[in-house]
């Protein structure tokens, strides 16, 4: 079982995980700021960033990943859909290092999960709770966590805090900097959870389901600040349940079922009667002797 790992959703990474680290990149020097290697994204020879293969997972002693095969490239937009309880989550936590996996491999950034442990390089935006909500921290504070992986325990320093503070702007909420977090709406709530993701200015950034109860506002700059990751040349993995405005964005989705992968390709279409809900989306170049994929666009 792999230690779980503390990422820039919270926390930075204890001092047992960087025992055997290597020195890590600085921001400078990542790839997802380097625009002279942007035109890699989504390139089917890009190196790969996420590498799932043959997961197994269970939780509560049911099955709930079977032989997951995932791979996302450098620069490379990838949506995993699915009905609620195909594995969505639990797949992106296993990634992510919160649920162990029984079997199977999993690499980031090329590097074996049990040895991975750069994990600045990674931000994380889970499943929205309210949780948060009863947390007596401003806006700025929870923002701020996203640099603990950056910082290395060390104080904060100029870039750390120019870094909290474009985070903030890119997601609408500078002007709440000061604000507590239990008095922002569910929108703004998550607007600032994928700000402290985005303060850590990670290469990889993980969400699940950004979009779910969040108002047409916040989706629009939600949009755009996936946009603006995009440009900057960042690997994005994202749940969703529906693509709706984040589908220009999308260049691969794949669809589980029951802890399977049942399409991996081009994002599935969700228009007319496609999109009511609990329709069984077929996609145009599945086989024809395929069942009916049920993407979980809306059910
Ligand atoms: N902590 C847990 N203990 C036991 N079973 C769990 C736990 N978390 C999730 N499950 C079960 O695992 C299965 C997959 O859950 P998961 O949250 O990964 O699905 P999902 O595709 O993300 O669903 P949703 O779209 O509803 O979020 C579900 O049947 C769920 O009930």
């Amino acid at each position: 079982m792999r230690p779980e790992p503390d990422i820039s959703a919270g926390a930075a990474p204890s001092t047992e995980a960087r025992a055997d680290d290597t020195p890590g990149k600085t921001s400078a020097e990542t790839p997802a700021q380097t625009s002279a290697e942007a035109p890699a994204r989504a390139s089917a020879e890009a190196p790969p960033v996420i590498s799932l293969r043959g997961a197994t997972a269970s939780l509560g002693g049911r099955p709930v990943l079977r032989g997951v095969d995932l791979t996302v490239r450098r620069g490379e937009v990838v949506a995993l859909l699915g009905a609620n309880g195909s594995g969505k989550s639990t797949a992106v936590r296993s990634v992510v290092g919160q649920v162990p996996l029984s079997g199977g491999e999993l690499r980031l950034f090329d590097t074996p999960s049990r040895r991975f442990r750069d994990w600045a390089r990674v931000g994380y935006v889970p499943q929205r709770t309210t949780a948060a909500s009863g947390v007596p921290a401003t806006v700025r504070e929870v923002v701020s966590a996203g640099r603990l992986a950056r910082r290395r325990l060390a104080p904060p320093r100029a870039a750390d805090r120019a870094a909290v503070r474009r985070a903030l702007e890119l997601v609408g909420m500078a002007d709440r900097a000061k604000d507590p977090v239990g008095a922002l709406s569910g929108g703004q709530h998550q607007r600032v959870l994928i700000a402290r993701a985005l303060a850590g200015e990670p290469e990889l950034l993980i969400m699940d389901e950004p979009m779910a109860g969040v108002d047409l506002a916040s989706q629009e700059i939600l949009a755009d600040t996936l946009r603006e990751q995009v440009a900057r040349g960042a690997t994005v993995l994202l749940v969703l349940h529906e693509l709706g405005p984040l589908e220009p964005l999308i260049d691969r989705a794949v669809v589980l079922r029951d802890g399977c992968v049942v399409h991996d390709g081009p994002p599935p279409k969700a228009v007319g009667q496609h999109a009511l809900p609990g329709h069984d989306h077929v996609h145009p170049h599945a086989a024809h002797d395929a069942e009916p994929i049920r993407t979980g666009l809306l059910t």
